[in-house]
């Protein structure tokens, strides 16, 4: 029997097959160009080892995730997908054009396949993903399936690991370090109690390297002092330069806000800073006042996908407008104030802290809704 903690964590950890899933619907119908060819392995390596998770038996497993990858989603969904994946890569792109050696941490990377991408393409780049000891897990038994991936992550370890019960995943080791790529097992919740126990487990991590730590749909996962906690760590162990690029779901205080956190709460998932930091300004204060962040800019993905209604003609579109015919001829939308209201509700918080002063200049290339020095 899970306790009311434990059945918690499970839903949350379950939100990764979620995004996994919609990753996985819009790389079928070719949203993504090139096509993602690493989702598939990760899909894989769920339907293996899922049943060994906490709360799920071999029944209860496969059908998590047949109704997660056999529903087909809907075009709006998919739409939110691609632009929520683009606008994150053009950060990422921009950081490492003005910073080819630096360092990327993803926060609760989950089942994302960004780092592989990220790699393939930049060979200076020392990329780190942090989720719970389950998730990584899944996440290393599918990159030890695949060859391509043991090559640009720089795994030179021959391990051949044989998991077949419950008791072989527990003991399982889910961390990777090699000399470009960690994969590591941590609850960011509990760098409130031992910062420095977590500061072990980041081996090889430089410093004195700029950094940019990304939390694509974590932090919401957590409580606003943890949050603090969590951003405010990285702001003091990175001694040169950090940025920091969070993409989450805010409530806006409106109706349609309140439905969606009462879709996720039917599900048991608590949005645990969706009121409280429920719009851009809100969320502008917290990031500069509360955590002591500069250069904080923030948009939302209605902006991104072109659906906006501020337009500032001397700043570049997020994607271009090319792109963007593509993307809508894909799935045809009839509702444009839907697809505007659903995407107004998801933000693009950029900040960033530097005692050098050095900083990504490119970040004024787009339009942003807010934005403090
Ligand atoms: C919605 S998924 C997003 C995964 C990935 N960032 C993406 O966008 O594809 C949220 C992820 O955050 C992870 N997560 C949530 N809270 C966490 C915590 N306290 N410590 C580590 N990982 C956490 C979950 O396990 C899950 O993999």
């Amino acid at each position: 029997m899970l306790s009311p903690q434990e059945k918690k964590d499970k839903v949350i950890r379950s939100t990764d097959i979620d995004a996994l899933s919609c990753r996985s619907s819009a790389n079928r119908l070719s949203y993504f160009v090139p096509p993602d060819s690493y989702t598939d392995v990760l899909i894989q390596s769920y339907q293996k080892y899922l049943q060994y998770c906490q709360g799920y038996t071999g029944l209860s497993s496969g059908r998590t995730l047949r109704q997660s990858f056999g529903d087909k989603k809907f075009p709006l969904i998919n739409r939110g997908t691609y632009f929520r994946t683009r606008a994150i890569d053009v950060v990422i792109e921009q950081f490492i054009k003005e910073f080819p050696q630096s360092q990327i941490v993803s926060l609760g990377g989950g089942s994302d396949t960004r780092a592989y991408r990220i790699l393939n393409k930049h060979q200076l780049v020392n990329y780190y993903e942090i989720d719970f000891p389950e998730s990584v897990k899944i996440k290393k038994l599918a990159i030890l399936q695949s060859d391509e991936i043991k090559k640009i992550i720089d795994f030179k370890e021959k391990l051949s690991v044989n998991i077949n019960n419950r008791e072989e995943f527990d003991l399982m080791d889910g961390n990777i370090h090699t000399s470009k790529y960690h994969l590591i097992a941590y609850d960011l919740r509990d760098l409130k109690d031992d910062p420095t126990q977590f500061n072990q487990k980041l081996e090889g991590f430089d410093v004195n390297l700029p950094t940019l730590v990304l939390s694509e749909c974590v932090l919401c996962y957590m409580n606003p002092a943890e949050n603090t906690n969590v951003l405010k760590f990285w702001k003091d162990f990175c001694k040169e330069y950090v940025s920091v690029f969070i993409y989450e779901p805010m409530s806006l205080h409106d109706a349609f806000g309140t439905t969606m956190a009462k879709n996720l709460a039917d599900r048991g998932i608590n949005l645990l800073t969706f009121n409280e930091y429920s719009d851009l300004q809100e969320k502008s204060k917290y990031l500069h006042e509360t955590c002591g962040f500069q250069r904080v800019r923030l948009t939302d993905l209605s902006e991104i996908a072109g659906y906006g209604i501020k337009k500032n003609n001397h700043k570049e579109s997020w994607v271009d407008v090319q792109e963007i015919y593509r993307i809508n001829h894909i799935e045809l939308i009839d509702e444009v104030e839907e697809i505007r209201l659903l995407l107004q509700h998801y933000c693009l918080c950029y900040a960033e802290y530097s005692e050098s002063n050095k900083k990504l200049v490119g970040i004024d290339r787009w339009n942003w809704l807010e934005s403090v020095e």
